[in-house]
């Protein structure tokens, strides 16, 4: 085996511990693994699994939910949506392809490679960590990354019995305990973020503004609600000709709606239904300026339906993957999606005489995604802007530039817009912490 990896060319350092734990019982190599802390991963009225830490040593709590990505650990990890939960990897073995900068920034002044400044779930779970790692992006280890930024990471799990479990059982809480000595018995205190107001954590706390880069630049300006936008969607606005500005979620956003070519609502974390005060200033928008466009993804397309009167439901244990199917009701067409949510709209609830369903996902028929019969309005379930990938679906914001192109033709001089120049000197350029 040993010579095998070596007649490859493959450093003896970057094979990975499903590989050194068998070396190791060969006698032929150090098992790195036995290196480690033990830890312990504990759901709540339900199994036990032990295995070794390889992240903070801290105990954390929260919301244990599992992506099918194969790819992509770096974004899923800072996307926002993930705030407070303990995400299990089912993909075998994680962190062979290191973590890239988490501050370099690209031509638009956006995180190139993160979807936020910082690691967002509290905690990770996977059956086998890469503490080798080997791309030509990364700058340190998985391990070193969850270390630095405070996020336990149990290695060694059998996440097939885990996620089994979940998918039968539905989303439960847990926990990760570092240590040797740990008896289930002794805590049952479980944090439950689904009954916070995530969003308030995540949201910019004042205006900030993304000026589009004059080479780009086709003066539009859009106004995001962040609930905890992920940079690749502010990416996605920016480089098609969009300068934006950012508002905390509870701005009164109806109030200068129609100082802006569109309205842009964002993902994000936790329950929809906490985010009334979004929701109350959507529908005051929507009533106000009827033929303003608007496009809402994931935590934006359940804001935007609870807006026009419909309900959310807490779906059994959610979708989390890149690979989902959703059919365009409009067109008959399927696409490959990517996904990240544990509530879903109850279509049921949907006013059909103004609303109608544009995407259903063909894997649990669940809602993907709404649009308006008479406005320029329409939201999706899943993410578009899928970072990493697939990029089906990326035409969607193509859709929303042009529903603002007949918006901005229709007004001609009647719209006010603020001046671009003016906000640029008085605004932060970015999410104020
Ligand atoms: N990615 C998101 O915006 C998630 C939306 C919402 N928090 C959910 O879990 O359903």
């Amino acid at each position: 085996m040993l010579n095998i990896f070596k007649s490859q060319g493959t450093k003896i350092g970057k094979i990975p511990t499903t590989y050194v734990r068998f070396l190791a019982t060969q006698g032929k190599f150090v098992n790195k693994t036995s290196q480690l802390d033990r830890a312990t991963l504990t759901i709540k009225d339900g199994p036990i699994f032990n295995g070794y830490s390889f992240g903070a040593n801290k105990n954390v709590s929260g919301e244990a939910v599992f992506t099918t990505s194969l790819v992509g650990y770096p974004e899923s990890m800072t996307d926002p949506s993930y705030k407070g939960q303990i995400l299990c990897f089912t993909q075998p073995l994680i962190g062979n392809y290191g973590v890239p900068s988490a501050t370099q920034k690209d031509q638009f002044n956006l995180l190139k490679y993160m979807e936020s400044s910082q690691v967002q779930c509290i905690g990770i779970v996977v059956a086998d960590v890469a503490l080798e790692y080997s791309h030509w992006t990364a700058v340190e280890s998985l391990q070193q990354w969850c270390q630095r930024s405070g996020v336990a990471a149990i290695s060694g799990v059998d996440t097939r019995q885990l996620v089994s479990y979940l998918r039968e059982r539905g989303s439960s809480l847990g926990r990760i305990t570092i240590g040797e000595e740990y008896d289930a018995d002794e805590d049952a205190a479980f944090d439950d973020p689904g009954s916070i107001n995530l969003v308030h954590k995540v949201t910019t706390k004042a205006p900030f503004h993304i000026s589009c880069p004059a080479e780009h630049s086709k003066n539009i300006h859009i106004a995001v609600i962040d609930c905890g936008a992920k940079e690749n969607i502010l990416r996605c606005l920016v480089e098609r000709g969009a300068s934006l500005t950012v508002f905390p979620y509870n701005y009164p956003i109806d109030k200068i709606a129609n100082k802006f070519d569109g309205i842009f609502i964002s993902n994000g974390p936790g329950d929809p239904t906490h985010c009334s005060v979004t929701t109350e200033n959507l529908k005051k928008t929507m009533n106000k300026y009827e033929d303003l466009p608007i496009f809402g993804i994931c935590l934006g397309h359940q804001l935007l339906a609870l807006a026009s009167g419909a309900k959310t439901i807490k779906l059994k244990y959610g979708n989390r993957a890149h690979n989902i199917p959703a059919l365009d009701l409009i067109t008959g067409k399927c696409h490959i999606t990517s996904q990240n949510h544990g509530y879903a709209v109850d279509i049921d609830s949907l006013d059909k005489s103004e609303w109608e369903p544009y995407f259903t996902n063909l894997n649990d028929l669940s809602n993907e995604g709404m649009i308006h019969k008479h406005k320029p309005i329409f939201s999706t379930q899943f993410h578009p802007e899928a970072k990493g990938g697939p990029l089906d679906t990326a035409f969607l914001f193509d859709k929303f530039f042009k529903n603002i192109e007949t918006y901005r033709s229709n007004n001609g001089l009647n719209l006010i817009n603020i001046d671009n120049s003016l906000l640029v000197d008085i605004l932060p350029k970015e999410r104020v912490v």
